[in-house]
């Protein structure tokens, strides 16, 4: 049987397995990874992360991700600072900032001084395909009849892809938004057949926002780092959020900040931790 060693880790509660494949043989394919996903009965964790070495010029490490659910996904912000604390702590690197490969694209986090760590998460997209749509009073999401949203009778969702892709709704109050309901039936919309990651953002000021995330392939997290940039993104080009400005991303788990000016690339700051390490076989 196969012997696996990992480390636990969490950026703002969202949870992560993160697996060296630089040093020990991982073979994908072959991993059990909704069994070890399962709180009750695995290591327990929203995704998989794991730190891959890299062929390419320029860039020090490849890093691929999988929801609880077993899908690979292309990107995780949350997943991309724990990434660089992972490689620091044990020794894989010893440069402050790396340059790391992902499914969609290169990321640069940077490990600050004081321990954060701030994130290059690239340009966000818009596809023509992506514009905001409106969902209209009496259309039916899945099982969940729209009428629902307080006095509302329709809700933009502005679609933002941060490498994943992100519907962002902004709702009057995140503590009653439809988290659980709303998400489940719009994740599997038809609209979405790769399905999406569905965020409620509530507008505090232009620089405090507040944001629960519905995850594609993990449910509600405690936090979501690319659904944080990309609510920020939706958020500045509604006009509602500051431009090119640190914006305060309160989240169930904790706190980020994003900045984002038309034409630029996103950049994250916030917190990575390591909460064990262990070794396991299956
Ligand atoms: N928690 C993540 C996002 C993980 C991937 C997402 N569930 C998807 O399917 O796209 C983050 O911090 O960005």
């Amino acid at each position: 049987m196969p012997t696996l060693k990992f480390s636990k880790m969490h950026g703002l509660g969202n949870d992560f397995m993160v697996i060296d494949a630089t040093r020990q043989t991982f073979d994908t394919a072959n991993a059990p990874i909704r069994e070890w996903a399962d709180r009750h009965t695995g290591v327990g964790f929203d995704q998989l992360l794991i730190v891959e070495s890299s062929q390419t010029e320029g860039v020090d490490f490849g890093y691929r991700i999988f929801n609880a659910d077993g899908s690979e996904v292309e990107q995780c912000g949350n997943g991309a600072r724990c990434f660089v604390k992972f490689v620091t702590e044990q020794g894989l690197t010893d440069k402050q900032e790396i340059v790391v490969q992902t499914a969609k694209g290169i990321i640069k986090p940077r490990l600050n001084d004081d321990g954060l760590v701030t994130v290059n998460m690239g340009q966000p997209r818009f596809a023509p395909e992506d514009v905001p749509f409106v969902l209209r009073s009496g259309e039916q999401v899945g099982a969940v009849s729209y009428i629902v949203v307080k006095d509302l009778d329709s809700a933009e969702m502005s679609l933002v892809n941060m490498g994943n892709p992100h519907a962002v709704m902004w709702v009057g109050n995140v503590d009653d938004a439809p988290v659980e309901s709303w998400g489940a039936a719009l994740q599997n919309h038809q609209r979405f057949p790769q399905k999406v990651n569905v965020g409620f953002m509530q507008v505090v000021d232009k620089n405090h926002i507040k944001l629960r995330v519905y995850e594609r392939g993990a449910g509600e997290t405690q936090a979501c780092g690319t659904g944080a940039c990309a609510a920020v993104v939706a958020g500045v080009r509604l006009g509602a959020v500051a431009s090119g400005e640190w914006v305060r991303v309160v989240l169930p788990g904790g706190e980020l900040q994003i900045s984002w000016e038309e034409g630029s690339d996103v950049m994250m700051m916030g917190p990575a931790v390591t909460v064990f390490s262990g070794e396991l076989t299956y």
